[in-house]
This record gives C-alpha cells, sequence and structure tokens, in this order.
C-alpha cells in the first residue's frame, strides 16, 4: 500500500458494517473501525466473537490482525463508511433515523475538506440528499463544494455474506451532482460485480424496491399455497407445474416472511405518500402466514388447547441464526396464548440466550408431543428420518411449512402430513 492510499473510518460494525470493513482491509487499505458500542468494541478486539459463517468468520479475524483497527471514538479518515441501524418504529409509522442522525454528528466533528462521506443503511429516498445532508453541514463544509457525499446500498444475502459482499453489483448515487470516481474507484478495487452510477434518492429507492419485489413475489406464492389448500391442490406441485412455464418463476411459500431487512424496508416506501397498495398487501399476506400455520395446526389436532406440539427452526430462514423477525416466534406466542400446553422450541443454529424461550435438541422437542412443526428450511432437516417422530411423538401430526419432507414416505410410516 502506498501512503496516497486513503484512510477509511467505518462506523457501525454490525452485520453489514463489519465485513464491510474487513473486506476493505483485507483490500490493503488502512481501516478504522468504530461502534457505539463498547462491549461490541471490546469483543472484536479480544476476538471473542464468533460469526456463523465459517468463512466469513475467517475474513474478519485476518482483517483484524492486519489492517483494520477497532476505535473507540471516530478517525479523521478520507473516507466514511456509515452502516448504522434504521429500525422501523411501528408506533410512529416511520423510519427511525436517530442513528444515522447520530452517526452524521460525529462523522461532521472529523470531516475535512476534500474527504467522502458514504451511507450505507437502509433508508427512506431522500434520507441522504436531506436529513443527513443536514446534518454534515452543521460543520460548516458543503455537501456540495467542499466534499462528496454519497449512498451506498448493501445487498448481502445473510447466510452467503463473503460472496455477496465482493461479487454483488453496486450501485453509487452522489447529491448535488457530485463526482462518484473516487467512491467508484474505491468499490472497484474490492468488487468483480459491476459498479453503477445515480443520483443517491435513486440508490436509495432501487434497494428498497428490490426488498418489496421480493417480498411482493413471496406473497403471491403465500397466496397461491392458500388457494391449493382451498382446493385440496398440492400447491408445490401445481408451482413447479406453473413453472415449467417460460415467463413464469414463482417462489416458494412458508411460515412467513422474517429477517431484518424484507419485512421492514417495503415500509420505508410509504413515507409522505400513500401509493403503495400491492405492496402493502404483500406485507399484510406474509405477515398472516403464521395464522394459516396455526389454522392448519388447529384443525389437525382438532384441539390446541391442552396439546404439547414441537417447532422444528426457530431463525427466520434455514442456515443461518438470525431470529430478527421469524414467524417462528409469531406462531409460538400464538399457540401459547390459544392454550397449547407444553411447546417446545430446537433449532440446530440458534442459542437460547438470543430468545425469550428454552431450546431442546431435536429428540427432546420430540418426546410426548401431539404435533411437530417444522417452520425453519435449516438444510439439517431435509434428512430427517420419520422413524424419529414415530418413536417419540405421543401424536402423529406433522405440519412442515417449507415442504421439505417427503410426503408418501412420512405418510407411510404412519405420519399425517400437513404441508403449507
Ligand atoms: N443485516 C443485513 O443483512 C442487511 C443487509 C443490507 C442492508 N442492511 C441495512 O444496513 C444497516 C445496518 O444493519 P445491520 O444489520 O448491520 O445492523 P446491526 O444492528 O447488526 O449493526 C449496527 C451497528 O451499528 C452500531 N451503531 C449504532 N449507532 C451507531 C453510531 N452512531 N455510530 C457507530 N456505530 C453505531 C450498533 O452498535 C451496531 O453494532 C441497516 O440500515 C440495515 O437495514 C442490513
Ligand atoms: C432482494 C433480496 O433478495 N434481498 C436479500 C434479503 O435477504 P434475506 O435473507 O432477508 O432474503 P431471503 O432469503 O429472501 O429470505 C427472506 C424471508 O423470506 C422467506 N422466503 C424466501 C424465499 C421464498 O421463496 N419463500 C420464502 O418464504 C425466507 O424463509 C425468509 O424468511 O434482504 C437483505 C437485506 O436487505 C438483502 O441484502 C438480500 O439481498
Amino acid at each position: 500500500m502506498t501512503e496516497t492510499e486513503p484512510r477509511i473510518c467505518v462506523h457501525g460494525l454490525g452485520y453489514v458494517g463489519l465485513p464491510m470493513a474487513a473486506v476493505l482491509a483485507n483490500s490493503g487499505y488502512e481501516v478504522y473501525g468504530f461502534d457505539v458500542d463498547p462491549a461490541h468494541r471490546s469483543d472484536l478486539t479480544e476476538g471473542s466473537f464468533d460469526l456463523e459463517e465459517p468463512d466469513l468468520d475467517r475474513f474478519v479475524r485476518r482483517a483484524l490482525e492486519d489492517g483494520l483497527t477497532i476505535v473507540s471514538q471516530p478517525q479523521e479518515a478520507e473516507f466514511h463508511i456509515i452502516c448504522v441501524p434504521t429500525p422501523y418504529d411501528k408506533d410512529l409509522d416511520r423510519t427511525d433515523l436517530s442513528y444515522v442522525e447520530a452517526a452524521g454528528k460525529t462523522v461532521a466533528e472529523q470531516l475535512r475538506e476534500g474527504d467522502t462521506v458514504i451511507l450505507s443503511s437502509t433508508v427512506p429516498p431522500g434520507t441522504t440528499a436531506g436529513r443527513l445532508r443536514e446534518v454534515l453541514e452543521e460543520s460548516g463544509l458543503s455537501a456540495s463544494e467542499d466534499i462528496t457525499l454519497g449512498y451506498s446500498p448493501e445487498t448481502v444475502l445473510p447466510g452467503n455474506t463473503l460472496t455477496e459482499l465482493r461479487e454483488n453489483d453496486r450501485i453509487i448515487g452522489t447529491v448535488a451532482g457530485g463526482p462518484t470516481d473516487r467512491i467508484v474507484a474505491l468499490y472497484d478495487s474490492f468488487v468483480s460485480g459491476d459498479v453503477r452510477t445515480a443520483d443517491a434518492t435513486t440508490a436509495e429507492f432501487v434497494k428498497l424496491i428490490q426488498n418489496a419485489y421480493r417480498d411482493t413475489n413471496i406473497a403471491f406464492a403465500n397466496e397461491i399455497a392458500k388457494l391449493a389448500h382451498e382446493f385440496e391442490i398440492d400447491s408445490r406441485e401445481a408451482i413447479a407445474m406453473a413453472n415449467e412455464h417460460p415467463r413464469v418463476e414463482i417462489l416458494r411459500p412458508g411460515p412467513g416472511v422474517g429477517g431484518h431487512c424484507i419485512p421492514i424496508d417495503p415500509l420505508f416506501l410509504n413515507h409522505g405518500n400513500d401509493i403503495p397498495m400491492l405492496i402493502e398487501t404483500a406485507r399484510r399476506v406474509n405477515d398472516g402466514m403464521p395464522e394459516f400455520v396455526i389454522k392448519l395446526l388447529s384443525a389437525a389436532l382438532s384441539d390446541l388447547e391442552g396439546s404439547r406440539v414441537a417447532l422444528l427452526g426457530v431463525a427466520y430462514k434455514g442456515g443461518v441464526s438470525d431470529v430478527r423477525e421469524t414467524p417462528s416466534l409469531v406462531i409460538a406466542e400464538e399457540l401459547l396464548e390459544r392454550g397449547v400446553d407444553e411447546l417446545r422450541l430446537t433449532d440446530p443454529y440458534v442459542e437460547s440466550d438470543d430468545i425469550d424461550y428454552e431450546l431442546s435438541s431435536l429428540e427432546e422437542s420430540l418426546n410426548d408431543v401431539d404435533a411437530a412443526v417444522l417452520v425453519t428450511d435449516h438444510p439439517e432437516y431435509g434428512a430427517l428420518s420419520p422413524k424419529t417422530f414415530v418413536d417419540r411423538m405421543r401424536g402423529n401430526v406433522i405440519i412442515d411449512t417449507r415442504a421439505m419432507l417427503d410426503e408418501d414416505r412420512w405418510e407411510t410410516a404412519g405420519i399425517n402430513m400437513y404441508q403449507v
């Protein structure tokens, strides 16, 4: 690395910021990683963390050995990249931008003429050119003349973070017609995908419509599953056949949509307008899926009250330990409210500390239950054997929300199978 190579300060070292800081450090940049959480900073400094994706874990550890310095105060740098949370405040019906504002204020204290600031958090369109610009300009520097202010969304898929961080195409948007070349050069130095440019508001919008698109498509699949049930049709068989058409590609029905992004980001689109109808309806369809799963279960058991039920999988999707917005916990809460006597939860990836429920092993969770509900499509569940269930359960009902189990084989083994 030459002395002219820019220094980079990454603000917020969570799911997005930490891999970003690591990829920059491993590309040869001098990177400062700042997070407001002192416990998180010291865990990173001492190496006492365990990222669920092993390749990512090794990658971050390598960066921490050389190139990435965890700092307790933001540092002066030629680039500041902001990756802080942007939760949706359901009571106020708007995005909580307080973390972006707080990060903007600390960046403003370090800012010098010629520096570049890039927001990477998911935000409502207009945030970078609006609120963030105002906060940064409190430094006395102008976003149109003295600094470059840009937005670049992160699109990594949890479970495949490292590959997507390096390979996904990127969009770089700047405000006030600011130059994109420096930011493009930075991303080009570690991204193998295409790097495209736009204005910041377009870049913010693109990120939101990508997730709204996915949410809407999953909602379509879920609605098809409910309709198929009504007509006593196997939804998966029908979808597979429909997908043989060259212009049809229906996604997989399931227990609902979880995760940190897809159930939240579409809500950012109705800021200052009441246009979304399809997008909001899709949200409602997906949020209604836990109820559909419970409907299947209660029909199969005839009485939920006093029953014992095992939920297989707590994470929001297969192969990850993330429980944010997971349909599994919605189902759990609702089942307890409806009088289920004993509820067992099991998950090969999730730790008990991360949820308000005790976790059991798969085998323990099945002992003497009336029904098991497969909620998460963890790859391990594809290899389950009906014998384990028949030997341990007192009932014989299985709701397979992901259609992972071979219906004929399980039915032959004496299981009453229901699929979403
Ligand atoms: N998780 C994903 O897969 C994903 C993917 C794409 C985009 N996003 C978006 O990226 C943003 C960050 O998400 P995340 O999942 O990394 O969040 P996260 O909660 O995992 O991490 C955010 C980190 O920022 C820190 N922080 C909060 N305020 C700060 C401040 N003022 N200065 C410095 N650090 C601060 C927190 O302590 C935390 O460690 C969000 O807008 C999210 O919607 C997330
Ligand atoms: C546009 C897009 O791809 N965005 C990705 C998304 O990442 P994600 O992990 O949230 O996305 P999914 O894997 O789609 O899972 C979401 C939920 O939908 C369920 N599901 C999925 C497919 C299906 O056919 N049927 C389903 O029921 C699944 O189980 C889970 O609960 O947001 C990130 C942050 O913005 C992005 O960075 C990342 O690119």
